[in-house]
């Protein structure tokens, strides 16, 4: 590790950090300094602990130190984590090139604030010069990282200073995935894809939406386009969801496009009773209930099933809702179709969730692909004969998707593959396999503007139990 007075640590800037630290209030006082410590202290909380971000910046019931800020500091925070994390290696190479030995192991504290800093001065608008002074501040007021102030400074200054010609660099070099996700793409998917797939997780993605009628309408008022298949795509949101037209009167709801490919797979399901089997918070319930389904929707947790309910009353639409576990569910009647939309390593949502690749390892696919099973096996138990079920998820991983329906299919010969037609969904023919399975990547729907490019890794597959 170097000290300050090192390589990027010159005179002129050490003077400015100084006049700045003479100037400084108690460390609580300082304007911004708490949205940084939040942000350190989720980092670690992702990358140490493996905790989920969703559930650490929920709004409700998130981290005690994230529902301290307000609304503002809370969206900075998110901003920080989105970007440390989905640039997570371009960061760790950036920082390591501007120390003469690496951190330390066991010096956590010092690599999240380091991180924290970087993630704003190459990736988002605060000004260069808050970022290293609030990173600073940090690193002076925590005992464990009070000794590398200066070290913190040059690092993050040299940084500022040479980001033009150092990020692009890096990001040439660096891939942003751990080792373990890279081997399992490339296992998964050919040498250009698995490139691809990687260099659009790099990107924010855009919001899509599922509108009842008249996308062209809604795609002109949020200022996006209309997808081949119908959901409405927008790089940027004019305003906060709440507060976008059609909201209030339930004209749509957010989902990813690929999202909205499984429900469609049932068919025609007018008036037929479907069972949404892990169905919280309900996107695709709502699109059952839409088209007419008599819709029970099932799922184990009761806070994800009361923003379902919440979902569907400001959508106006209908579905009765059981909180159950699959596994053990055993409804009076047989349902004539399922969709399963089971819980996976979401490895499909990393440009939504770049978390998950920081939390997530190759056990946690196997064990999730073995729930999965689990599952399905308890689900087609529901299925009246000549009944279909659709098993969806949101993993990129074969062992949750391929090559689970092939395992199931050898132990079920009650039931049947009914292959997805090309055709059948418009504008997603290059996603159905050659055996008649949906399978999406991040690198699908690839335009010149890549902010409205992409879409979730979803991996659907329809079966039929035989009459
Ligand atoms: C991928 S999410 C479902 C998303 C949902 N289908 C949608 O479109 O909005 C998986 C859901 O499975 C639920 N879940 C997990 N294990 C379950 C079980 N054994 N029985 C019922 N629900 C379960 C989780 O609570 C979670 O809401």
């Amino acid at each position: 590790m170097r000290s300050g007075s090192g390589r990027h640590g010159h005179r002129g800037e050490k003077r400015r950090a100084d006049r700045a630290d003479s100037r400084e209030a108690p460390a609580s006082e300082v304007a911004g300094l708490a949205s940084r410590k939040t942000a350190a202290r989720l980092l670690a909380a992702v990358v140490d602990a493996k905790t989920p971000l969703d559930g650490l910046t929920d709004a409700e019931h998130g981290h005690p130190q994230f529902l301290a800020l307000d609304v503002r500091d809370r969206g900075l925070v998110r901003a920080i984590l989105a970007s440390a994390l989905r640039h997570r290696r371009t960061i760790e190479a950036l920082i390591a090139e501007r120390l003469h030995s690496p951190l330390p192991a066991n010096a956590t504290t010092l690599s999240q604030i380091l991180h924290v800093g970087a993630a704003q001065i190459l990736f988002l608008d605060v000004p260069d010069s808050a970022a290293v002074d609030l990173a600073v501040t940090h690193a002076k007021s925590d005992p464990r990282t009070a000794r590398f102030a200066a070290l913190v400074n040059a690092v993050l200054r040299g940084l500022a200073r040479e980001k033009e010609q150092a990020v692009p660099r890096v990001l040439g070099k660096v891939t942003d995935a751990p080792d373990w996700f890279v081997s399992r793409l490339r296992e998964a998917y050919d040498v250009e894809r698995t490139e691809q797939i990687l260099a659009a997780h790099r990107v924010e993605p855009p919001t899509d939406f599922t509108v009842k009628s008249d996308p062209q309408r809604w795609a002109a008022a949020f200022g996006g386009i209309v997808l081949p298949t119908g959901s409405v795509r927008v790089a940027r949101l004019p305003s906060a969801v709440p507060e976008l037209p059609g909201y209030a009167e339930g004209e749509w709801w957010v989902q990813d496009a690929a999202a909205a490919l499984p429900a469609r797979l049932l068919g025609a399901v007018s008036g037929v009773r479907v069972a949404d089997l892990c169905a919280a918070p309900g996107g695709k319930t709502a699109q059952l209930a839409f088209a007419g389904a008599k819709v029970t929707a099932v799922d184990t947790s009761r806070s994800r099933l009361e923003r379902l309910t919440a979902n569907l009353a400001r959508l106006q639409l209908e579905a009765e809702v059981v909180q159950a576990d699959v596994l053990a569910w055993r409804p009076a009647e047989n349902f004539d179709a399922i969709l399963l939309d089971a819980p996976c390593s979401s490895t499909g949502t990393v440009r939504r969730h770049p978390d998950v690749l920081w939390t997530k390892s190759p056990a946690d696919v196997e064990k999730l692909a073995a729930l999965q099973r689990r599952l399905l096996d308890s689900a087609v138990a529901l299925l009246r004969p000549g009944g279909r079920i659709v098993f969806s998820n949101c993993s990129l991983d074969p062992a949750e998707g391929e090559d689970l329906v092939r395992h199931f299919l050898a132990d079920h010969p009650e039931m049947e593959l009914e292959r997805i037609a090309p055709g059948e969904i418009p504008g997603t023919a290059e996603f159905v396999s050659p055996e008649g399975l949906l399978r999406t990547t991040p690198a699908d729907f690839a335009s010149d503007d890549p902010a409205l490019s992409g879409m979730d890794g979803f991996f659907a597959v329809r079966l039929r139990r035989r009459g």
